[in-house]
């Protein structure tokens, strides 16, 4: 039995093939509703075909999804219905109106929320087999910036921003800390190191406070390099930072100034309080290690404005050390 074209009225019998046509393309192009077809290529089996142009969707997002199945072209939460209505309208060989209404996850990972309803018609040969759908859809309520969230949606987006927002502070601290830190030993790199030791200089003036600074250099480190290579040398290094750290007070300020050097500022500490430290630093090296240090010691004095001139003379006591044999401190009477 030949089934009647549901694309076929009265109406339209009484117009001629062009006017037919040129009736068709304006509806396609100037209709707001989306309108589709789809090629039936087999039970379950729908590609589509073709898809009008929309205030909401361009054509490069329409032509993206041409020759697609419609299970790569919809989001997975809305293929399971689309295709059982689809399936319905083949085997019904009638028109079929369903509406679809959720919210699904978009390619961004943005909610959004969909509420359409749709008309699909069949499209049969000559023989009466559907070969295609057409279809048109309504959005009843589809806006990418404004919707109403369902409180589980909500929920949901507050628990990705919170995550998130925990991720980007996580990022934040561990960049602070690769700007403020030398990567291999993990004290301070130089940079940070001068700016706060700049501040402890100014409230050492201000206040009138004795402040030391030492400036240390592991012994032939060369040697250890060339001989072990740079991995061991690289462990001394760390090695040397540990034993520093775990020695120094809380408000000491430890940082790699270059290579195997190493600055400690100790606010309101007296030449004779970082010599005692000094000490104890060479002693827990040399019993832990073969590591031995050469350190200058530089406290505050009248006329000192900027670190600089106390790191100067850190650094000359230090080559003096070298050259009195190394493994020693030299402090400035
Ligand atoms: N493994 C390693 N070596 C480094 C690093 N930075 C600098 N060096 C090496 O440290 C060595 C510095 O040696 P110096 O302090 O000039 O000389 P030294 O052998 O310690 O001699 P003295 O200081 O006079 O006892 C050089 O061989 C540098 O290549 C680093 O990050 N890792």
């Amino acid at each position: 039995m030949q089934q009647k074209s549901w694309l076929t009225t009265d109406i339209l019998s009484q117009l001629n093939a062009n006017t037919c046509l040129l009736l068709v393309r304006s509806l396609w192009e100037y209709c707001p509703e989306h309108m589709f077809i789809v090629r039936v290529e087999g039970p379950g089996n729908f590609v589509i075909e073709a898809m009008n142009s929309t205030h909401e969707t361009t054509s490069a997002e329409t032509n993206a999804v041409i020759g697609k199945r419609i299970e790569q072209s919809l989001p997975a939460p809305l293929c399971h219905g689309v295709l059982a209505n689809l399936g319905r309208c083949v085997e019904s060989g009638a028109p079929v109106r369903y509406e679809e209404n959720g919210d699904y996850l978009d390619r961004d990972g943005i909610y959004q929320h969909i509420h359409r309803q749709t008309l699909l018609v069949p499209i049969t040969n000559t023989e009466g087999t559907v070969t295609h759908l057409f279809g048109i859809s309504h959005d009843r309520a589809f806006s990418r910036e404004h919707h109403m969230l369902t409180p589980g949606i909500t929920g949901e987006l507050e628990r990705r921003v919170c995550e998130r927002t925990a991720e980007l502070i996580a990022a934040n601290e561990k960049l602070a800390y690769l700007a403020t830190h030398d990567h291999l030993t993990g004290t301070y790199n130089r940079r940070y190191l001068m700016e706060l030791a700049e501040q402890e200089l100014r409230r050492a003036i201000r206040y009138e406070l004795p402040l030391c600074l030492l400036m240390l250099d592991i012994d032939h480190f060369k040697t250890l390099n060339d001989a072990r290579g740079h991995l061991v040398g690289d462990e001394a290094l760390r090695c040397v930072a540990r034993t520093i750290l775990a020695t120094v007070r809380e408000c000491d300020l430890v940082g790699r100034y270059g290579g195997d050097e190493f600055l400690i500022l100790m606010p309101e500490t007296t030449a004779s309080g970082a010599q005692e430290l000094a000490e104890r630093l060479r002693n827990t090296l040399t019993q832990t290690s073969r590591l031995t240090l050469s350190i200058g010691i530089a406290s505050r004095a009248p006329g000192d404005d900027v670190v600089i001139d106390l790191i100067d003379r850190a650094d000359a006591l230090l080559l003096q050390a070298k050259r009195n044999g190394r493994n020693r401190i030299e402090c400035a009477a």
